[in-house]
């Protein structure tokens, strides 16, 4: 993980008081093209000129970003810049909001996201979500995590599940803390252990993406650590996307990191070159603590 660059983030801070630049606003008034690199020679996932509209607001503008395979790309941002629209769109969440609408090509291994005939409820076993609150069912341990398997058909028999089950704890580093009470409610577990009960339930259905939705944002800086950790070894088998607002966690466990602004996405680059050298004026704003 890049601690370096995080411990840089937090020296850098003492820049908070000092004040926009005018010229800042005219740079994202300019601004036609994200800056850096949005693409990727092996995208996992591609998401090209995304708009999205909630009635008549629009949310997101023209936004393209590829999720690639084994890396981790961080998306940053002022509030209410986006960054939870644009991952909601990656799995088809906000299909669930009446007033949301989408344009733009999305695809998952060049298959179209929004196409007829794929059914979103695959598509989020295939892009598996954790949220901002670990939201374990009111079920056992066992059958938090053996829940996604057997609604989609995975095991044929109950040993084939017990393998499922103690794999995917094991994967979200879970197992040992709980091997000994799997029938116990999840909801015994403390909020850390919680939400790794919930990657588990992700990887339970063999997803090949993961989005986080500020996964670590109601934990204490232990449970917080563990997540980073895991989120580093998840990376060896899936892409994931991470929003955060930490910008020490982005620059931790993120290979690539995205800045979005106002519904646009900025600036995309190495997650160490957007924190050392950012190549866009609001994202220099913003990483050293100018706005947001
Ligand atoms: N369900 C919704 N209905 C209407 N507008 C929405 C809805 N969800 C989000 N928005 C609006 O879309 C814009 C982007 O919101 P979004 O939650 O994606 O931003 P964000 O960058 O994730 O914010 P935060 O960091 O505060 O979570 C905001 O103006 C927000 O008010």
């Amino acid at each position: 993980m890049n601690t370096a660059i995080a411990t840089d983030i937090l020296d850098n801070n003492d820049t908070q008081s000092m004040p926009v630049k005018h010229s800042a606003q005219e740079a994202f008034d300019n601004l036609t093209e994200t800056v850096g690199s949005p693409t990727v020679a092996d995208p996992k996932m591609r998401a090209s000129n995304v708009n999205v509209f909630y009635g008549e607001k629009q949310a997101i503008f023209d936004v393209s970003l590829d999720i690639g395979i084994n890396e981790v790309v961080a998306m940053i941002g002022p509030s209410g810049c986006g960054k939870s629209t644009f991952l909601r769109c990656l799995n088809r969440m906000n299909d669930t909001i009446p007033s949301c609408r989408v344009t733009g090509d999305m695809t998952l291994d060049g298959e179209n996201l929004y196409g007829a005939d794929l059914d979103p409820v695959l598509l989020r076993a295939r892009v598996g979500m954790v949220f901002q609150k670990p939201n374990p069912f009111a079920k056992s341990i066992y059958d938090n995590v053996a829940y996604g398997p057997r609604i989609h058909g995975l095991a044929s028999n109950r040993a084939e599940l017990d393998d499922i089950v103690v794999d995917s704890l094991k994967k979200a580093s879970l197992f040992d803390e709980v091997k000994d009470r799997l029938d116990a409610p999840g909801t015994s577990l403390s909020g850390g252990q919680q939400q790794r009960l919930c990657i588990a339930r992700s990887i339970a259905v063999n997803p090949e993406v993961i989005l986080m939705d500020e996964p670590c944002s109601a934990l204490d800086p232990i449970a917080t650590a563990r997540i980073e950790e895991l989120i580093d070894e998840l990376r060896q088998k899936y892409a994931i996307a991470i929003v955060t607002h930490s910008m020490q966690q982005a620059a931790r466990v993120s290979q690539r990191t995205a800045y979005f602004h106002l519904g646009k996405l900025v600036e995309v680059n190495p997650t160490s070159d957007v924190f050392t050298n950012p190549q866009h004026e609001l994202t220099e704003n913003y990483i050293t603590g100018r706005f947001g």
